[in-house]
């Protein structure tokens, strides 16, 4: 029997996690008794085909959608058992940087990133500014403080985004494609200032994308879904010796040296 104890050292732990939509011969079922630990302070990256249960996964563990069967525990937490306030703290500890950035159009850079030091903290303006100043340092957006996202560059909002992500100083950053609609170069200059902030502020990550096999490269661990079936791996070698027939399968759609030199 799973305890909160259990999931020391892990930052979230899927437990036999099953979860469906619709009734009878409409049911879909998304994830089938799906269990993985997400390491604290480590990368792990959730990919799969379209439709498989990656945002789905994303969504059980910020207690948008409820489990079917087993738990999601967050920080130990079964998320699916607290109630409202207990909830909004649990997520006060969440940065989430989903596909389209949601800046807010009318507010500038910097009242886009102070935004949540206003609405959650009781932070002085002086202390609001030094944060949001070094963070928009930190990811190469100063300078550009006063302008509106209108103004800004797929890659400047993604940023800008990220920053907002980062201002409550989270132990936890969920990732929802975080390069949709960028450029190659783009993607990796995004990718590379997650690395710069996640080893300066040592978050775990939770990154789910489509970038695969190259955000491979940034993984402690891949997590692949595939027709309800869930296997985590530490290395994207392993993953043609999946048990999982379904993981196996999605395995040889992704191209890349280390699944061909395995001979998939
Ligand atoms: N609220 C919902 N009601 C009904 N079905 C849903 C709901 N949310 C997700 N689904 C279904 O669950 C499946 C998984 O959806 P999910 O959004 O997690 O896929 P995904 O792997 O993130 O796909 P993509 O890469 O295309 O974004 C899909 O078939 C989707 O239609």
């Amino acid at each position: 029997m799973t305890t909160e104890n259990d999931a020391a050292g892990a930052a979230v732990r899927f437990v036999a996690v099953s979860k469906s939509f619709g009734r009878g011969e409409k049911r879909h079922l998304v994830l089938n008794e799906a269990s993985f630990d997400v390491p604290t302070g480590k990368t792990t990256v959730i990919a799969g085909g379209s439709g498989q249960g990656k945002s789905v996964t994303l969504k059980l563990i910020l207690g948008l959608l409820k489990p079917d069967a087993g738990q999601v525990l967050v920080f130990g937490k079964n998320v699916a058992a607290l109630g409202v306030h207990a909830l909004r703290e649990l997520r006060m500890q969440f940065g989430v940087l989903f596909q389209g950035s949601a800046l807010f159009d009318s507010l500038t850079v910097f009242e886009n990133v102070a935004l949540p030091l206003r609405e959650r903290t009781r932070l002085e303006e002086g202390a609001i500014r030094r944060k949001v100043a070094a963070t928009l340092e930190q990811l190469e957006l100063s300078g550009h403080e006063d302008k509106f996202p209108a103004q800004l560059s797929g890659g400047m909002k993604k940023r800008v985004g990220l920053a907002r992500a980062l201002q409550l100083d989270p132990k936890l950053v969920l990732f929802d494609e975080p390069t949709t609609g960028l450029d190659p170069v783009m993607t990796r200059e995004i990718y590379r200032l997650f690395e710069v902030t996640q080893k300066r502020l040592g978050y775990t990550a939770i990154i789910v994308s489509h970038d695969v096999p190259q955000v491979f490269a940034l993984a402690d661990q891949i997590v692949l879904i595939n027709r309800g079936e869930l296997d985590a791996f530490t290395d994207a070698g392993q993953i043609v010796d999946s048990h999982k027939p379904a993981i196996r399968e999605f395995a040889r759609t992704v191209t890349s040296p280390g699944f061909t030199d395995r001979g998939v």
